[in-house]
This record gives structure tokens, C-alpha cells and sequence, in this order.
């Protein structure tokens, strides 16, 4: 399988290119990023408007900002993609679902097993603690550019999905900030090299139990990519989760 490797030069583009490098199975035929690297071999290319861009699925861990432009390519081309990028606006999240009707798109803003293992298991607490007080707390490096996390996002909307009328908030600080029933609080923590954790807390009367998730090395979340690119080849137009693999 040929594939197009978006952001090929991020710290996420680097652990992708060391998982194909040892699989004979996969090659880059293309790559896209800003800044062009004298090192790889494959062609490199700043954008998708470039007609000579070859491949039969897209990587991409890039940047939200690429998106639009990567997915109008998938239109255009019948491209499909595994898109892994995080900070998704609400309009780039409605072109994601419009681009599905014409191509396979697999889309989560976590790769790894454990994490997906998690949010089931954090969904059904939501239902049994229903009375506890839920706030998430994840933990990134100083390199990250969006947060909340995607998965911080993608935990609060699980819980959403089985408690009603629940309500976003990001941090706290004032003096009217007491906490009310409805809010799933998340927050979020930068520093050093942490690769990615994320803690939900559901706070009782007189107990409290945490459901937590620590990332080790990014080479899973690449794992988990290249996985789901070998999922959604060949298959229909349509929007793929990690679920839909898992099964
Ligand atoms: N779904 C998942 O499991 C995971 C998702 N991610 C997500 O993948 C994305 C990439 O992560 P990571 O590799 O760590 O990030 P990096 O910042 O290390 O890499 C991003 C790459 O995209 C490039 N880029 C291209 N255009 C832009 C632009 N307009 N602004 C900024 N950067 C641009 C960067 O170039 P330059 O170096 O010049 O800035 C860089 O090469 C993030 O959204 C992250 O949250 C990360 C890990 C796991
Ligand atoms: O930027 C990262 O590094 C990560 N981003 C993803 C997110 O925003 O949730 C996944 C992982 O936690 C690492």
C-alpha cells in the first residue's frame, strides 16, 4: 500500500516513517509538510492543490489547519484517509462528515487500544455514578498547539452520549465559579516531554474513584495509524472509528 504521509516532518510524522520503514507491506510515495527534508527520498509536497501528489491512503498527523485543504483532496481524487490531527473547528468537523459520503475516513483523536478500551469503561460508570461529580484532567507536552486534547474532547462527548444536559467547561478560575451539577469540567496541563495522559474523576460523597490512561511513547498512537489505514483500505465511502476496527 502507497501511502501519503501528512506532516511528515512532526514528531508524529517521524514515528510513522520508522512503523513503514519496517513493514514491506507499506511505502511513502508522497509526503506533505511546510518545510521540505533533504533526508527522505519520497516526494515532498506544501500543500494538496499539487496534481503530482500519488498514494492510495492518506497519514496525516499534521495540523488542523491542513485539513480542509487535504480533505477537499480526498474528494477530488477518491483518496481515503486515517485522520489522526486534533483542534478539528465545528467546520471542520461537518466537511469530515460531507467528504465521508464520497471517501472512507477514519477518524479519532486517540489511536491507541487502551484508550478506546477506557472510554467504554468510563461510559459505563457515567451511567452507574450518575450522582458523582465528573472532571477530566489530561496532561501533554509543552510542544502541543491545541488543547483540550482531542481525547479530552472525545471522553467528555462519550459521557454526553449517556448522561443528557451535560455541560463543557475548560479550567476555572474567579470568584462565581462554584461547581454546578451539570458541568464536566477539563482541564488541561502542558510541560516537558509527557506524551499523553488523561484522568476522569468522578467525585462522590465520601468517594471518589479515578479511571486513568498514561501513554508511554508516541509509537503506539503511530501503531494504532497504520493499523487503521490497513482497516479502511478497499473499503466503502463512510466514517470509520476505532470501534468500528475493534470489533
Ligand atoms: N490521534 C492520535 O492518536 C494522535 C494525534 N496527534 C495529533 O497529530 C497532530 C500532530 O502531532 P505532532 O506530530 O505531535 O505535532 P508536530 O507539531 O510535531 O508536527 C506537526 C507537523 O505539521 C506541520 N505543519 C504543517 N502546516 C502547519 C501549520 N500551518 N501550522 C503548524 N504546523 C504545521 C509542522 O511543521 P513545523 O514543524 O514547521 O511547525 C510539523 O511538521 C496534532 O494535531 C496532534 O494532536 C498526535 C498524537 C496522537
Ligand atoms: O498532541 C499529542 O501529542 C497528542 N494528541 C492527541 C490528543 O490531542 O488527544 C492524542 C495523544 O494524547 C497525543
Amino acid at each position: 500500500m502507497n501511502i501519503i504521509l501528512s506532516g511528515f516532518n512532526g514528531a508524529m510524522g517521524k514515528n510513522v516513517l520508522e512503523l513503514i520503514s519496517e513493514d514491506e507491506s507499506l511505502m511513502i510515495t508522497s509526503g506533505i509538510d511546510r518545510k521540505p527534508n533533504k533526508y527522505y527520498t519520497f516526494k515532498q509536497f506544501t500543500d494538496y492543490s499539487d496534481e503530482n501528489i500519488k498514494g492510495d491512503i492518506i497519514v496525516d498527523f499534521s495540523h488542523f489547519s491542513l485539513v480542509p485543504n487535504m480533505l477537499e483532496f480526498c474528494k477530488r481524487t477518491h483518496t481515503p484517509v486515517v485522520l489522526c490531527t486534533t483542534g478539528l473547528t465545528d467546520e471542520i468537523l461537518k466537511q469530515i462528515e460531507e467528504t465521508s459520503k464520497y471517501v472512507p475516513i477514519f477518524k479519532s483523536g486517540n489511536m491507541s487500544l487502551g484508550i478506546n478500551l477506557l472510554i467504554d469503561i468510563v461510559k459505563k460508570a457515567s451511567t452507574i455514578l450518575e450522582d458523582f461529580d465528573i472532571e477530566i484532567i489530561e496532561k501533554h507536552h509543552n510542544k502541543k498547539v491545541d488543547s483540550p486534547s482531542g481525547t479530552a474532547k472525545m471522553i467528555a462527548n462519550s459521557i454526553k452520549s449517556v448522561l443528557n444536559e451535560k455541560e463543557f467547561i475548560y479550567g476555572r478560575e474567579g470568584n462565581d465559579t462554584k461547581r454546578k451539577k451539570n458541568e464536566i469540567a477539563i482541564h488541561a496541563v502542558r510541560g516537558g516531554t509527557i506524551v499523553g495522559e488523561h484522568e476522569i474523576i468522578f467525585a462522590g460523597t465520601d468517594e471518589i474513584i479515578t479511571l486513568s490512561h498514561s501513554a508511554r511513547s508516541k509509537k503506539v498512537f503511530a501503531k494504532g495509524a497504520i493499523e487503521a489505514a490497513k482497516f479502511i483500505y478497499g473499503k466503502e465511502s463512510g466514517l470509520y472509528r476505532m470501534d468500528d476496527m475493534l470489533k
